[in-house]
């Protein structure tokens, strides 16, 4: 589904991605867990196609960027960031900017088809914010902003679904909830490839994770086998323990570690 090999990428004489590769396959769910400034955003641009790498190829549903018309392939992969939220119009009603999500527009100009509207009330109603339809998008809060992204990336039926960071910003109330409707509502033929610096964000859902510290890959693999405290602790630089709770992996700081490492 993607497969990225080689990859290097270097910008400004920063050398921001060293020789990753990541092969993801049909039915896997991954997670690119790393701190900040590690490069993780930069990799879902790329297999978004919106940079491209100095050396090596990126490679999506089969085709190979640089021989395909992305515009195109892009109407098979939904993206929700943060950035793609400031574009959309805060005025326009939830409803309408959910159906734009169906066209990859952002905003219509002309009649809404009914499909559209029917689709986007559907899918409102699965993430269960139907009652704010006719809300303008800018009054909601932020928990309600970022389901209602995850809704509208699934209006165009996506095959692979790219999510940067989508629970930052929110409550442990909304977290849960958002992660719940991410649960509930990916992995049945889509692939999803999520980023986040939070462990505890890692749903029963996801299957696979690379972690990646300041521009490598240093682990990639079944989620169980890479999440490993020696492995968290090259990534964070912070000791940990790892507990596993219906599903999830949840970390415990070891304090003294923590003094002893700074
Ligand atoms: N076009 C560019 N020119 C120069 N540096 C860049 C460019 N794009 C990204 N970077 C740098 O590359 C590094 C990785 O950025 P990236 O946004 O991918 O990190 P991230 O892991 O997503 O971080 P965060 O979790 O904070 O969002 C950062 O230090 C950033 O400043």
């Amino acid at each position: 589904m993607i497969k990225l090999s080689n990859i290097n990428f270097i910008r400004e004489q920063r050398h921001i991605l060293h020789d990753v590769n990541l092969h993801i396959r049909e039915g896997e769910n991954w997670v690119v867990l790393g701190r900040n400034g590690s490069g993780k955003t930069t990799i879902l641009e790329m297999v978004n196609g919106y940079h491209f790498p100095s050396s090596g190829t990126v490679e999506v549903l089969g085709h190979r960027y640089g021989t395909v018309d992305l515009r195109e392939l892009r109407r098979s992969i939904g993206y929700i960031s943060q950035s793609l939220f400031e574009k959309l119009n805060r005025a326009d009603p939830v409803w309408e900017v959910m159906a734009t999500g169906a066209y990859a527009y952002l905003r219509f100009y002309q009649e809404i088809p009914e499909e559209a509207r029917l689709k986007a009330l559907e899918l409102l109603e699965r993430v269960g914010l139907s009652h704010l339809k006719d809300q303008p998008l800018g009054t909601l809060s932020q928990g309600e902003r970022k389901k209602v992204m995850l809704a509208r990336s699934l209006m165009a039926d996506p095959k692979v679904l790219i999510m940067d960071e989508p629970c930052s910003g929110l409550d442990l109330y909304e977290r849960e909830r958002m992660l719940k409707s991410v649960q509930e509502l990916c992995g049945h033929g889509i692939t999803v490839l999520y980023v986040t610096h939070h462990i505890e964000e890692i749903m029963p859902l996801f299957t696979h994770v690379a972690l990646i510290e300041q521009g490598r890959i240093i682990a990639a693999g079944p989620k169980h086998e890479v999440l490993k405290p020696e492995l968290l602790l090259r990534v964070f630089d912070v000791p940990l323990e790892l507990e596993w709770f219906q599903g999830r992996p949840w970390a415990k700081v070891i304090q003294n570690g923590v003094e002893e490492h700074a």
